[in-house]
């Protein structure tokens, strides 16, 4: 069992590597956490496909650090601020970056669109990322005293969202046979990619037996506790001698 998303969320090749692994070897992958952390988002992916549904789309908020970011930023306070409660409340990955450049979303994307059975490449998937120049430039140990460099453009993108009566979310989208994209967007505040609170992961599924209206899960999406559950969930299944 892993957390880790960088394994079947990074290149194409590692991830086919690491299925025809699975396949060959007949080892037991546990990866629910790597997604919504204890969210049964990839669990329920897997279900539908087993049944013989056909997943056409995909779309949602998936990191539960900017979820928790863009509920509590009010625009006068500085941003900054904000990530560094999120790194020390365990939802941010170690170097809070890799949220913020969009990657953490990218390749949690690319592991729910890969469930599908579609072979995507991380180059396909368009990133906007939250990092101007001069954060991504400075070295780890220096990035808690510059993400001041965040303020500014945040600022002015949550002015720009609330004079329009809109929300800020961090949003990733896929649809069979069309572009992948992960970014900033304003959404209407009725929305229903604006609700939720706190970390909430909020996820549309759209396939054949749910064409019309997505089927939506939604929940708490980062923190150590729900994390950690996934990963039980997956030890249970795999000793109650369930193929993950
Ligand atoms: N924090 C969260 O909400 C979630 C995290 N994840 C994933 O879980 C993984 C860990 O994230 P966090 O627990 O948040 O980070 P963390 O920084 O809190 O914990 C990482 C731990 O790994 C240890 N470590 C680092 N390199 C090591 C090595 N070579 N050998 C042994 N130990 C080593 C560190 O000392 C640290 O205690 C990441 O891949 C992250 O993407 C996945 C879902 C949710
Ligand atoms: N840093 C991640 C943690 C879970 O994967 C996030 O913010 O969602």
């Amino acid at each position: 069992m892993e957390p880790n998303k960088r394994g079947q969320g990074a290149a194409l090749a590692r991830w086919r590597a690491i299925q025809s692994a699975r396949q060959t070897s007949g080892a037991h992958y546990g990866d629910s956490a790597t997604v919504g952390a204890g969210l049964p988002i990839l669990r329920t992916l897997r279900a539908l496909q087993a049944g013989g549904d056909r997943i056409h789309a995909i779309a949602g908020v998936l990191s539960g650090s900017l979820a928790w970011l863009l509920h509590q930023y009010d625009g006068l306070r500085p941003f900054s601020g904000f990530v560094r409660q999120a790194w020390q409340a365990g939802y941010t990955e170690p170097d809070p970056r890799e949220d913020l450049s969009g990657e953490d979303v990218r390749r949690k994307l690319l592991i729910l669109v890969r469930a599908t059975g579609v072979a995507l490449h991380a180059r396909q998937v368009q990133v906007a990322s939250l990092v101007p120049p001069a954060l991504a430039a400075v070295p780890v140990d220096g990035v808690h005293a510059a993400l001041t460099a965040l303020d500014a453009p945040l600022r002015a993108r949550y002015a720009e969202a609330w004079k329009a009566g809109g929300r800020l979310r961090y949003i990733a989208r896929w649809q069979a046979g069309g572009p992948a994209q992960v970014g900033l967007a304003m959404v209407p505040a009725d929305d229903p990619l604006a609700a939720g609170s706190g970390t909430d992961n909020r996820v549309a599924i759209w396939s054949d037996r749910y064409a019309r209206q997505p089927l939506v899960l939604q929940g708490p999406g980062a923190g150590a506790e729900v994390t950690a559950a996934a990963l039980l969930d997956d030890a249970l299944a795999i000793q109650a001698g369930q193929r993950l």
